[in-house]
């Protein structure tokens, strides 16, 4: 889908991304650096075209034929991000290419040039600038070198074609500013690059940390389930879900039966080990869109959205029946059991009244004997 550019007032790159339907962020990179080229090149025709005008440029300069060659290049390299043809390539921003382009170029129009050589010798720095933020500092020497080589060539040209109008300490100093300022442009080219690595490596990490606190901030060490705090937040989202879509909600609260005598009898380690296996099967177990958490010590919570009276009690029963089975490797005879509270969420009620019934529930069933799912109100 094509955006509408912004009423307020946009920079020209801006303005142009906002007529290129959305890309993948990496893509969308890549053309964004596309179309800043084009638009340095751009400037860079103004310029020349000034400088023909003021005569600061040899009259015969061929700019017109110049950019239309460089436009023709960068329409190709444009198509080819666009395509995604250059994904497959080793530099799919071609930032290489693209560079090696605009010093060709950048050498040719300095060979037009009079009086201003020194100065526009900065046209050099402005396409070393675009290797900064993609190439690292080996490759931004390779830039550099290549630099230096183009425009040494132009020199030694220039110096066996007209020798007559080169003039040597000219030559040398302009030779000498370039190769001191590109040996300063791969310095902090480098140091750049380094510190941009440094600050994507850094926010990863931020990533990584703030996905590592999100799961500490909702799951329980022990057994992985989510906890209390978590439990009751969405509980309260799928209370007002139910009361506005005046959808079945049903809540049910376990508690192992006499848990304390597993930690008195054989160890606290043997404790968890009960609470993990309960959560490993009640997980299991489960449907997907069933909220199972554990409420605190050796209570878990089951929360069955859209689910029926039948449906609940069957998972719960399926439960109880493969708990019961289980062997552990600390003792062979030990048999575990839970008691389970179920009950049904009453359109209007707050999350500590259904809570409180079926902790009713939960504690009818401690009563009758453990071993059991009882359901409140009874049917
Ligand atoms: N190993 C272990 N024990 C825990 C944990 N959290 C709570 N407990 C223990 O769970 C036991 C709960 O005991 P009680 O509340 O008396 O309940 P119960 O023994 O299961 O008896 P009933 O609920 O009446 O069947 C206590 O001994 C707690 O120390 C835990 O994370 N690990």
């Amino acid at each position: 889908m094509t955006k509408k550019p912004a009423g307020n007032l946009q920079d020209p790159i801006t303005y142009v991304l906002t007529l290129i339907p959305a890309e993948p962020p990496e893509r969308a990179i890549r053309l964004r650096r596309q179309i800043m080229a084009v638009y340095s090149y751009c400037l860079l025709w103004v310029g020349t075209i000034l400088g023909v005008e003021l005569s600061a440029f040899a009259p015969n300069t061929p700019h017109l034929m110049m950019f239309s060659v460089l436009f023709a290049i960068n329409l190709v390299f444009f198509l080819l991000i666009r395509s995604g043809l250059s994904e497959r390539l080793g530099d799919p921003s071609l930032t290489i290419l693209q560079m090696a382009t605009g010093i060709i170029l950048t050498t040719v129009i300095l060979h037009y040039t009079r009086e201003l050589r020194g100065a526009m010798l900065s046209i050099y720095f402005m396409v070393m600038t675009f290797g900064i933020f993609a190439l690292d500092r080996r490759r931004q020497m390779a830039m550099a070198g290549f630099t230096l080589f183009c425009f040494t060539t132009l020199q030694v040209y220039e110096w066996l074609e007209t020798p007559q109008q080169a003039i040597f300490s000219f030559l040398i100093g302009h030779w000498i500013i370039l190769a001191l300022i590109l040996c300063w442009f791969i310095y902090m080219g480098g140091y750049i690059h380094n510190l941009q690595n440094r600050v994507r490596d850094q926010r990863e990490n931020l990533r990584d940390a703030h996905s590592r606190l999100e799961a500490i901030a909702v799951r329980d060490d022990l057994t992985g389930l989510y906890n209390r705090r978590h439990f009751l937040e969405r509980l309260e989202e799928e209370l007002s879900l139910a009361n506005r879509n005046h959808t079945p909600l049903y809540l049910a609260i376990i508690d192992l039966d006499h848990f304390k005598r597993v930690n008195d009898n054989y160890g606290h380690h043997s404790g968890d080990e009960v609470l993990s296996r309960f959560a490993r099967i009640a997980s299991q177990g489960l449907r997907k869109s069933d909220l199972l958490a554990r409420y605190g010590g050796e209570e878990f919570v089951v929360l069955f959205p859209h689910a029926t009276e039948a449906a609940c009690e069957a998972a719960l029963e399926r439960l109880r029946r493969r708990f019961a089975e289980q062997g552990y490797s600390f003792a062979s005879d030990i048999k575990t059991t839970f008691s389970a509270g179920l009950t049904a969420f009453q359109p209007g009620e707050t999350a500590d009244q259904l809570i409180k019934r079926a902790d009713s529930a939960l504690y009818g069933a401690k009563s009758r004997g453990r071993n059991q799912v009882v359901q409140l109100p009874l049917s």
